[in-house]
């Protein structure tokens, strides 16, 4: 795990696109149509839709790569036509798919460009290369002097990230960074991306048309449809139970129930509390105890409250002593951080029906059973729904 960190990260700033055209010089009809989007600081907004919907040319406004024919984009306050391209590019970092790192430059030259432009002196690039390099899980000591043919795809993506964020830009900008990677190596820097993103706040503007990619990476996502428009704003788990449209619900395609599974951590559903108790605790009273709540079980935890065993009624009945010597061993736990799907697989491979999930600390949190999984899914479409129809009525 790299330690290192910026000394000062600057963080996100607002972007707004308001009205937003571009006609390509003999296109036909603008390739982004009179498009609104609020991003808000410190989010990650993707961009999601098939291919010639207008993603990238709505993406490369934002940094004035593309001029837009009309209308304003507004970034922290200020109308980007107001900025100097080159200063604006230099504070917005930008990766593409094939990492755009210059071929007879080694590594650190590359991430070291858009710094040298500023004019920070030799000793402060040094630095700020070695921290990039170690923010993006390579060892400087290893990769600094090398050249980028040298590099795996996933390593050419590493120092792509690390290049865009060599001056520590508040915007960034990633084009179908992770397309031409297996599909390991994407969901590992996809991983790393929202470690990195936990840590810099960094506003993020992410294209793909990889649905599972921008429900995993998005804290919004815009769905485009042809010509260059909007079709839906919203956070995920909105998007996979209330899609706006037939176009949508097309796009996304079947399966939004395990999708749901894959986006929702189980230390964010209602779990079921399973009566517990310390492993010194009289059988006699822990009995009286378990037949009071009426499940017919409880857990027996340590002194930390991490779960120990299980115990029933029936491993109870007639015995004295501590409580920790009854019932069975716990042979699976689940991690409060774990997703749905990674608990749904848990149960279906454990012992018992049902399993302790581990907090903080790995303390007893709650119980998962099947039935506490489909209720969580249920519970979050039925929310939805209720949000949906009360937006309605206001509208
Ligand atoms: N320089 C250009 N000149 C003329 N037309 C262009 C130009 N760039 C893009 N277009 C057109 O604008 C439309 C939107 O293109 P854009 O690249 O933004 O789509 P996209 O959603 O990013 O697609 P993809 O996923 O294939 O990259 C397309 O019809 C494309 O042909």
């Amino acid at each position: 795990m790299p330690d290192q960190r910026p000394a000062a990260t600057t963080h996100g700033v607002p972007i707004e696109l308001r009205k937003v055209t571009k006609a390509f010089p003999g296109g036909g009809e603008p390739a982004v149509q009179e498009l609104d989007l609020d991003i808000a600081a410190g989010e990650i907004v993707v961009l999601l839709g098939p291919s010639g919907c207008g993603k990238t040319t709505t993406m490369r406004m934002i940094n004035r790569l593309i001029e837009p024919t009309s209308g304003d984009i507004i970034i922290n306050g200020q109308n980007s036509r107001d900025i100097d391209p080159d200063r604006l590019r230099r504070h917005i970092g930008y990766v593409i798919q094939q990492a755009c790192a210059v071929p007879h430059m080694t590594v650190a030259a590359n991430i070291a460009q858009v710094p040298k432009m500023l004019g920070w002196d030799r000793e402060r690039i040094a630095e700020r290369v070695d921290e990039l390099l170690t923010l993006v899980g390579l060892e400087p000591e290893q990769f600094r002097d090398t050249y980028p043919r040298r590099l795996s795809g996933g390593q050419q993506q590493r120092v792509g990230v690390a290049r865009a964020l060599a001056a520590d830009p508040p915007v960034l900008l990633m084009d179908e960074p992770f397309g031409a990677l297996d599909p390991i190596t994407r969901e590992r820097l996809q991983d790393e991306l929202l470690r990195l993103q936990d840590d810099l706040a960094k506003t993020i503007v992410f294209v793909t048309h990889d649905v599972d990619e921008a429900l995993k990476i998005g804290d919004r996502i815009a769905i485009m449809q042809r010509p260059g428009h909007i079709v839906q704003y919203a956070r995920p788990a909105e998007i996979l139970t209330n899609p706006a449209s037939e176009y949508v619900e097309q796009f996304l395609g079947s399966g939004s129930s395990m999708r749901l599974l894959r986006l929702t951590k189980v230390g964010d559903i209602e779990l079921d509390q399973v009566p517990f108790f310390p492993e010194d605790r009289d059988c006699a009273d822990v009995l009286r105890e378990v037949e009071r709540d009426g499940r017919g079980y409880a857990l027996i935890t340590d002194g930390m409250r991490r779960p120990l065993r299980w115990v029933s009624t029936a491993d109870l009945e007639g015995r004295t002593g501590p409580a920790g010597s009854a019932g069975a061993p716990v042979t699976g736990t689940i991690s409060h951080r774990s997703t749905l799907q990674d608990a749904l697989e848990a149960l279906l491979n454990a012992d018992t029906d049902i399993l302790p999930v581990e907090g903080r600390r790995r303390t007893y949190a709650g119980a998962l059973s099947l039935s506490t999984v489909q209720n969580a899914v249920q519970s979050i479409k039925a929310r939805e729904r209720e949000r949906r129809l009360k937006r309605s009525g206001a509208g």
